[in-house]
């Protein structure tokens, strides 16, 4: 074994100040990417280049290579580098064209208590939009709406769909009713753990308390499980402050372990969704609608109900693919109070401002009873290109 020259306290302060110059040369980045922002709009060039990252990627692939860091590695931080500086130019790019939307402190209600999805989806979207938030805990999503349309919240954020447990449906029904616009939206990964307030095992767990959209979307371990109480709450933050009281050896909250941090619970099973890959996609709502700015990518949500017959539904969805607008979403709702009739909820990725989905918009309104566009908005979906790495 070779001595130890120098102390592990002497090691770290090392690591610490490279860290440190890894976060200052991130910062001194994302102000270069406000610079690119600035000049694209002078010679109206698109936010994403993807060339540019393919180079950029390959460039420091071989770089990595030449340190001894493996391309995987490389490539994974940098597609989180890329995807911050997207996302950061298409916040200032908004403000520009929305100059009086957003002010540096935003009232923002989700569901449930700090630590619910919806408050972790709140932070994420509005980390990049450097806003000061003021968060507003709602127990239903009626309230998350209406504390937003009555003026005491600027924002609302929703969930609207889970790779998992697919379309929430009654946010879908609110959506049919209320006057506000969707502004914004966000894709947040959801990891349901099995949190408990006291040290114990699995086989002492009886009593699972959660909002019914994670007992849904981890219904396969849970049945695993064999004779469980499924005990529904409000949100998942309801459901971990519900354990941490109870502090007992035989109950567990789903839901994500950082928020079950703040309420006292640690991880007893991780990863327990029935998908791996379990995402939410929430929305954000506000009072006016906002413009995109054409340098980024838009996507449209509109509702329709369409004639009661044959073939109608196909009509409007060709009205779309002859105008080779990309539909991303298609759900269907019955309308309450009129039985058997649909509303239909369609997401495009086109700008409401283009020629194209105007043109839409003119047919779509011949061939249907009711429609009404709910809002344009910054798509969130980065994906930083992929390129192929051989070893
Ligand atoms: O160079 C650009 O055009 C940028 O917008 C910067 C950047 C990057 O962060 O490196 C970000 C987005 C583009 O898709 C390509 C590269």
């Amino acid at each position: 074994m070779t001595e130890q020259q120098y102390s592990l306290d002497d090691i770290r302060k090392n690591v610490s100040r490279i860290d440190n110059e890894i976060i200052k040369l991130l910062a001194e980045r994302r102000q270069l990417s406000l610079e690119v922002a600035k000049s694209k709009i002078e010679t109206a060039k698109p936010v994403r280049d993807q060339t540019r990252e393919q180079e950029l990627l390959l460039r420091l692939i071989e770089t990595g290579k030449r340190e001894q860091l493996d391309a995987q590695y490389v490539t994974q931080i940098f597609h989180a580098i890329i995807e911050d500086s997207v996302l950061f130019q298409q916040a200032y790019l908004q403000k520009l064209t929305n100059p009086d939307s957003l002010q540096p402190v935003a009232r923002v209600s989700f569901l449930g208590a700090k630590g619910s999805y919806s408050n972790l989806a709140s932070r994420n979207y509005f980390s990049k939009k450097q806003t000061k938030l003021v968060e507003i805990s709602c127990s239903t999503f009626r309230d998350v709406l209406s504390v937003v349309e009555t003026g005491n919240a600027d924002y609302g954020v929703l969930p609207i769909e889970n790779t998992s447990s697919g379309s929430i449906n009654e946010v879908y029904d609110l959506l049919q009713h209320t006057s506000l616009s969707i502004v914004g939206e966000i894709t947040q990964p959801i990891e349901h753990c099995l949190l408990t307030a006291v040290d114990t095992s699995l086989d002492n767990i009886d009593t699972l308390y959660s909002h019914p959209q994670p007992h849904q979307q981890c219904s396969e371990y849970l049945h695993s499980m064999g004779n469980i109480t499924q005990e529904y709450c409000s949100s998942t933050a309801e459901a971990m402050k519900m354990v941490a009281e109870l502090k007992q050896p035989n109950v567990a909250a789903i839901g994500n372990a950082s928020s079950g941090e703040l309420y006292g619970l640690t991880p007893l099973k991780t990863n327990i969704a029935n998908q791996q890959e379990n995402f939410t996609r929430f929305i954000v709502v506000a009072r006016k609608p906002v413009e995109v700015t054409s340098l980024i990518p838009a996507k449209t949500t509109l509702i329709m109900s369409t004639a009661q017959k044959a073939g109608s539904l196909v009509e409007c969805l060709l009205v779309l693919r002859n105008l080779n607008i990309n539909m991303t979403k298609l759900e269907s709702r019955p309308v309450i109070g009129n039985p058997w009739e649909e509303m239909f909820y369609v997401d495009v990725e086109v700008n409401l401002k283009s020629d194209v989905m105007q043109e839409a918009l003119e047919e779509l309104t011949r061939l249907t009873r009711f429609i009404k566009v709910l809002g344009c908005y910054p798509s969130e979906n980065v994906n930083p290109t992929e390129v192929e790495i051989n070893e």
